[in-house]
């Protein structure tokens, strides 16, 4: 009972990512076997023609008769060279059915490979950054390349599964048309195989989920370890991440291990229970039955091969189920990212030209540790320049992350030109933002890329290169990318290791003013700059006043003289808020201590 309900919960897990074409491959299987089965059982008149006393009608069963009717009707009853011949097309026709099917089923299985990618990229990409958070890179990485791969291998284990459940039915359908009591046995034989498999099969599947979750395990430990790859080694911290590495390997080897011991135990278990059964079966068949010679050597064939399909169908079940585990994980994936999938309304905005604005807004990462922003009540006038400061934890880069809609006010609201944030089409927002983060982000191409983002081939396009070299001028970048060996073509490495911290945050600046945003937030933006190069990037950003709005979190008080208006942020409030000339001279004020503290 529960092989069939695993059999059609996975088919329609199948049947909801590779849709009704699936049973195309079925019916193609049917077809091939209905082929195979019939030439095989051609082999009885063809000995029957070979005998010299060919047997008599009253002795043949009901199916012998009509494959007589159907060869004296084609005239080729009584001639081998005709049955031969006939069982010779039969054959062509079963290998050129399953060349189709196994051709459909490659056909499928790359259709399914690409959809299951493409989808499950595409829903990571909605994601909902509270679940992106709370998620590991290791999972998703391991989710969309091994799991996927083996969810894709499982629909190959389940067709050929399938095609030997259909097989073995069609031999043994056709051994009963030629003598029902060996059919019988041959049936008996089966279930009693059937129900020794099913333990194995149960175990076989425990063990494919564990393995499918340790390998989420230790793709995080190894995307962790590599990714940490220089601090790690110059602290020498190896050991530790070495010890739950090898751990974890372990774990998952031993279950690898587990699974083809019990693989070979199946496959060892093949030939000498068919050689008994066989044998057994052609004592009962002669001595008890004493039936005739012609018909026992077909059914027996047939038997044979049915015994064969028979075992290789709990093997391709085994197989099914040892990437049982795969199947699962994805099918959840998917339902779980889904679920998670960022909410958004259908208001397309137009160019910021009004305010951004928090009315009692509140935020909590995790509601029984309280909020991390309580009550904000602030606009930001488009086209002007706003700082917020404070203390680390304070709440500012959260704050971004609500400006961005990345996280959204479980209390209170957000306003971008009076739309609420949940009403907005997000896309429509987003495509306004440039946003430089405090982990830079640099893609391992080249410097050009890395500024337009492929927006296209600086050597091709003058009007292209000219924008670039802009925006890396005003990110003070243009000069050691001029100094590069290769130039703006220069390609900088894996999140940019090839190039220095300044560097890579002066590439990022470059990128965000090549966008040319209606809104630019710089969050610790210029942190690994020397004073020269933070000044200069200073001069480009206070020449952008006006022409669009810029949200800068800083903790150096110095690079934000000359912004409209400044917040000072304290455990998740707003506590003041004024010019900085205003703040900085107004009497015990938190952000003159700041200042004083900093000894500007
Ligand atoms: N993903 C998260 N899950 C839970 N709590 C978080 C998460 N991110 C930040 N916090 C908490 O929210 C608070 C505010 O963090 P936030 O990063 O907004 O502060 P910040 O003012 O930008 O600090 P810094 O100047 O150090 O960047 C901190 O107490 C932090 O522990």
């Amino acid at each position: 009972m529960r092989t069939i309900q695993d059999i059609v919960r996975y088919l329609r897990i199948y049947r909801r990512y590779i849709g009704r074409r699936m049973y195309l491959v079925f019916v193609l299987t049917v077809a091939t076997a209905l082929a195979q089965g019939f030439g095989i059982t051609l082999l009885l008149p063809l000995l029957q023609a070979s005998q010299t006393t060919s047997g008599s009608p009253e002795n043949m069963s009901t199916a012998e008769r009509l494959l007589q009717d159907l060869l004296q009707w084609m005239g080729i009853a009584d001639s081998m060279t005709g049955i031969l011949g006939f069982i010779a097309v039969v054959f062509i026709g079963k290998g050129l059915l399953q060349f189709a099917n196994g051709g459909y089923q490659g056909y499928l299985q790359s259709r399914l490979l690409r959809e299951l990618k493409r989808k499950l990229f595409d829903a990571y990409q909605r994601m909902d950054y509270r679940y992106y958070i709370e998620r590991n890179t290791g999972h998703f990485i391991n989710v969309i390349n091994q799991q996927v791969n083996l969810f894709f291998s499982s629909f190959s284990s389940f067709a050929s599964f399938l095609t030997q459940v259909v097989t073995t039915i069609s031999y043994f359908a056709f051994a009963f048309a030629i003598t029902w009591k060996f059919s019988l046995m041959a049936i008996g034989v089966g279930l009693i195989l059937f129900g020794l498999f099913r333990r194995l099969n149960v175990y076989v599947r425990e063990l494919s989920r564990k393995r499918s979750s340790e390998m989420s395990q230790l793709n995080k430990l190894l995307v962790q370890g590599l990714q940490s790859f220089k601090y790690i080694a110059s602290t020498n911290q190896g050991g530790h991440l070495r010890s739950g590495v090898t751990e974890s390997i372990r774990r998952l080897t031993h279950y690898i291990f587990r699974q083809r011991i019990a693989g070979a135990f199946t496959s060892a278990l093949k030939e000498p229970f068919s050689v008994l059964l066989i044998v057994g079966l052609i004592a009962i068949q002669v001595t008890v039955f004493e039936a005739p010679v012609a018909p026992i050597f077909v059914a027996l064939l047939l038997f044979h091969r049915g015994m064969q399909a028979l075992i290789s169908m709990q093997s391709g079940f085994q197989a099914m189920m040892d990437r049982a585990g795969a199947v699962e994980m994805v099918d959840d994936e998917f339902k779980e990212v889904q679920h998670h999938q960022e909410p958004q309304g259908e208001h397309r905005l137009a160019p910021l030209e009004s305010s951004i604005s928090f009315e009692n807004a509140t935020f909590s990462y995790d509601e029984s540790e309280g909020p991390v922003l309580r009550d904000i009540n602030l606009t930001i006038p488009a086209n002007t320049t706003v700082a917020f400061v404070g203390e680390s934890g304070a709440g500012k880069s959260t704050l971004v992350d609500l400006v961005t809609c990345m996280l959204k006010p479980q209390e209170g609201k957000l306003l971008i030109d009076g739309t609420p944030s949940n009403e907005i089409d997000l896309a429509s927002w987003r495509s306004q933002i440039g946003y430089v983060s405090q982990e830079t982000v640099v893609f391992d191409d080249t410097i050009a890329n890395n500024i337009c983002l492929w927006a296209g081939d600086i050597e091709e396009d003058e009007a292209l290169r000219e924008r670039v070299q802009d925006a890396a001028r005003r990110a003070h970048a243009d000069h050691f990318i001029q100094d590069l060996p290769d130039g703006y073509q220069t390609t900088v490495g894996d999140r940019g290791v090839r190039l220095s911290g300044g560097q890579r945050q002066r590439l990022f600046i470059a990128r965000e003013l090549f966008k040319q945003p209606n809104l630019l937030i710089l969050d610790e933006a210029t942190s690994a700059l020397d004073t020269e190069s933070e000044r200069y990037i200073q001069d480009s950003i206070d020449a952008l006043k006006g022409e669009m709005t810029v949200l800068i979190i800083a903790h150096r008080l110095s690079t934000i003289k000359n912004v409209d208006r400044v917040y000072v942020m304290e455990e998740g409030q707003v506590v003041e808020a004024g010019s900085y000339e205003d703040l900085r001279y107004r009497d015990e004020s938190r952000f003159r201590s700041m200042v004083e503290m900093q000894s500007l």
